[in-house]
């Protein structure tokens, strides 16, 4: 009764394949690929594990990436289930105008820190931090209901387009400083302070909202980049997509 949990980003595809599709399920394997080298899974990572009895993945990578990943499972049996935002799940309410148009991704990640964070004690305000090729900053609220969020570039994104858009910024990448002296640790730091600042912000405006101090948890490949420069009560979670998928899968395959 194994199950395959999928999570396909801008750069990279995450999986972990646990025992079962239960909340505590141990995982028997993990992999990470980046999407040139996806056509390679079947014969790579995915040619040593057990055929899984069920897959569910969020993907917002595009329908070409999914096609391409599906057909690496043409080797097992299995139909992918793939996450589409709806206006409620695994108790979370979605606030998003049109629902469906909020990144699978995101919405998973919402799932999985509600989850763990409700297993810690009482309900209270939640800020998801995903830190990939975009970042993301959402925002929920005591009663498990999804009030919204940011979007902002990633690290990458925020130094390719400033080297693009200028003649002067081509430089290595530096270090994180509050006051930089060159160009490199300018750069570095304003990429970091942007995200932190948003974060800040975010944190400030729901705890106003809901009059309560806010659990924070922050994800993603870039996230270990920003947590030393984070407000300090950020939790680095480093599988929290795949605890939401199997908060998800545990409600689908019954
Ligand atoms: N070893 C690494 N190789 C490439 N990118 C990395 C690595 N470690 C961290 N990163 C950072 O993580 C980001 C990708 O994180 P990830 O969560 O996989 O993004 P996505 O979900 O958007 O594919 C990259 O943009 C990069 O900034
Ligand atoms: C915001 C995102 C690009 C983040 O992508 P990622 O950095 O994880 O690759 C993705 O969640 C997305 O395409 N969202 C759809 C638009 C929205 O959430 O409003
Ligand atoms: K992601």
């Amino acid at each position: 009764m194994t199950f395959l949990a999928i999570d396909i980003g801008n750069t990279r595809l995450k999986w972990s394949l646990y025992a079962s599709a239960t909340r505590d399920a141990a995982m028997l394997a993990q992999g990470v690929e980046f999407l040139e080298h996806i056509e390679k899974l079947a014969e790579g990572g995915w040619a040593s594990i057990a055929p899984p009895r069920h897959v569910l993945g969020c993907v917002v990578a595009g329908d070409t990436v999914r096609r391409r990943v599906q057909e690496q499972m043409e080797q097992w049996d299995v139909f992918p289930q793939w996450v589409v935002a709806s206006s409620y799940e695994a108790g979370v309410n979605n606030g998003y105008d049109y629902p469906a148009r909020l990144g699978a991704d995101r919405w998973v990640a919402m799932i999985g820190a509600w989850h763990r964070c409700l297993a810690r004690g009482p309900a209270r305000p939640l800020v998801v931090v995903m830190v990939g090729t975009a970042v993301t900053v959402d925002a929920i609220d005591a009663s498990g209901r999804f009030l919204g969020g940011l979007i902002l570039p990633g690290h990458g994104i925020m130094l390719r387009a400033l080297e693009s858009g200028t003649a002067g910024l081509h430089v290595p990448t530096g270090n994180v400083v509050e006051f930089p002296t060159n160009t490199s640790d300018a750069l570095t730091s304003g990429g970091t302070f942007a995200i932190a600042g948003a974060v800040e912000r975010m944190v400030a405006h729901l705890r106003q909202r809901c009059g309560a101090e806010p659990c924070c948890v922050m994800t993603g490949g870039a996230g270990w980049k920003m947590a030393p420069s984070m407000p300090s009560q950020f939790e680095l979670v480093d599988n929290l997509l795949f605890d939401g998928l199997l908060e998800m899968a545990a409600r689908r395959f019954v």
